[in-house]
């Protein structure tokens, strides 16, 4: 079996594009879109491959905003690397994932990012990194320059949250933002206050709640809100943009909104498990089942979720991802008599694509071309990769998803490819789905049939000084403070 890129020629389909959808035949050679529209047919080359789209919707790839494949991480390593990770990101029809370099305090950020590198080369979708900034230095502050300018990082994030571990204070939140807005980059956050988090896993403990239900008591939603907050006004008295992920609550998602309506360039990421899970999970009567679902921030009532929805229609929450970061039940069986010691992760990165389009277009909060922008063009543009991803048209990379509206799956376990041994969404029946996943021109998913090749993943750099950017500069030009000349 071979999935060398030979000439593609998609006919018959739906294109939808964030701004639009338009019935358009789609070429795709050497790895990029080379014709959309009536022409393409004509300018297939010999040997090209057809592919009925009809009845289907044809759109980019999706990109994963936030994966954690191959992390160590609170003493074990997840179970799915850059490879199986990648690969069950393609059956779901993932092209991209944005995963996170993560020095420990003191680490060199220079040598975090090439282990990194080295870890990723197996993967079989696109990849490129964050790059988190856990302690501060003149040494960090000089590495930032060089990830922007040498490797193409243009976001760095802030752990708010895992105090003695990878948190930051606001000294380096405060010097990290700077440096960022210097360089064109973005500054992301895992918005939790860390404090809050260990002295109430403490108080949860000390009320004799040591399974996995103390996880959610230990990280209230107003943890999240402070912390949202805090670095929300950190960025705006530095005149910086911000990206939140992971916002899982209401009181998190108004904070951005407030920003947003004062006119600050603050963003905000959703996962499919929080649009969709609530904080029941964490009763549940099996322990293993439980732990399984023991991640930060946690599941919460079912009153957020809609919250979340109506961020992301009314535009003051922008992407979706997964946090995609498996431990299997061995692994999360640690925390046993302490929930504060289960290693923090759920999976997902084959299922969201389906769980927000049957979650999301299927019930009307989302039209398709609405669901293209939160699940891949906005994530390129805020991250400066537009429109080489996340958009059909000519000269983005062919990195392409065959849309069936019509079939149906039940999500299980039993039948993921990603090497967790559980299912957040377990059970859960959705109908839209791939039936094809092509990656930078090659067929990688064929009607259930994964052709994931370790190592075709490509390794992309991002540009400094997105359009973001360009805009705050020119504001602080526009809005710079002037002294008063005054007679000596
Ligand atoms: N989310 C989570 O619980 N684990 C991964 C690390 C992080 O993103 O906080
Ligand atoms: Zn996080
Ligand atoms: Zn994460």
């Amino acid at each position: 079996m071979s999935t060398a890129s030979h000439p593609l020629l998609i006919r018959g389909g739906t294109v939808v594009n964030a701004d639009r959808e338009e019935r358009a035949d789609v070429l795709l050679v050497d790895g990029k879109i080379v014709a959309v529209g009536e022409g393409a047919a004509a300018q297939a080359p010999a040997g090209t491959e057809t592919l009925d789209a009809s009845g289907q919707y044809v759109m980019p790839g999706g990109i994963d905003p936030h994966t954690h494949m191959q992390l160590p991480f609170m003493g074990t390593v997840t179970a799915d690397d850059f490879f199986t990770g990648t690969a069950a990101g393609l059956a779901g029809g993932t092209t991209t994932i944005i995963d996170f370099v993560i020095p420990a305090p003191q680490e060199s950020l220079m040598d975090a990012y090439r282990k990194w590198r080295g870890w990723a080369e197996k993967s079989a979708a696109d990849y490129s990194f964050h790059v988190a900034v856990t302690w501060w230095s003149e040494q960090v502050r000089e590495d930032m320059g060089r990830l922007v300018r040498d490797e193409g990082i243009n976001s760095f994030k802030h752990f708010m949250a895992y105090k003695n571990a990878i948190m930051c204070d606001d000294e380096t939140l405060v010097n990290s933002f700077k440096r960022a807005l210097e360089l064109g980059a973005m500054p992301t956050v895992h918005a939790e206050n860390g404090e809050l988090v260990y002295l109430l896993q403490q108080e949860v403990a000390r009320m004799g709640i040591t399974g996995p239900e103390g996880h959610p008591l230990s990280r209230p939603p107003m943890v999240e809100a402070e912390a949202a907050n805090r670095a929300i006004a950190i960025a705006d008295v530095l005149g910086v943009p911000i990206y939140v992920v992971h916002v899982s609550c209401l009181e998190a998602a108004d904070a951005i909104a407030r920003a947003r309506a004062r006119g600050q360039r603050v963003y905000g990421e959703v996962l499919a498990g929080h649009l969709t899970i609530d904080d029941s999970v964490y009763r549940h009567p099996d322990y293993a089942t439980a732990a399984a679902y023991v991640m930060s921030p946690p599941f919460r009532p079912k009153e957020h979720q809609e919250a979340l929805w109506r961020g992301l229609q009314a535009g003051h929450l922008h992407t979706t991802a997964t946090d995609h970061c498996t431990f299997c039940a061995e692994q999360k069986a640690v925390g046993k008599d302490n929930f504060a010691k289960t290693p923090n992760g759920t999976g997902g990165v084959e299922e969201r694509m389906a769980v927000v389009w049957d979650a999301g277009v299927n019930t009307g909060r989302l039209t398709p071309s609405e669901f293209v922008a939160i699940t891949s063009a906005n994530t390129a543009k805020l991250f400066n990769v537009y429109p080489r991803k996340g958009f059909i048209g000519v000269g983005a990379d062919a990195d392409v998803v065959l849309w069936d509206p019509k079939a149906t799956k039940t999500l299980s376990a039993k039948t993921q490819h990603s090497k967790g041994d559980f299912n957040i969404f377990e059970g859960r029946q959705v109908t839209g789905l791939p039936s094809h996943t092509i990656s930078r021109g090659r067929l990688v998913y064929v009607n259930g049939e994964l052709r994931a090749e370790k190592g075709a993943g490509q390794y992309f750099k991002r540009p400094a000084f997105g359009p973001n950017f360009q805009a705050v500069q020119k504001r602080a030009q526009e809005t710079a403070p002037t002294a008063v000349a005054r007679a000596q």
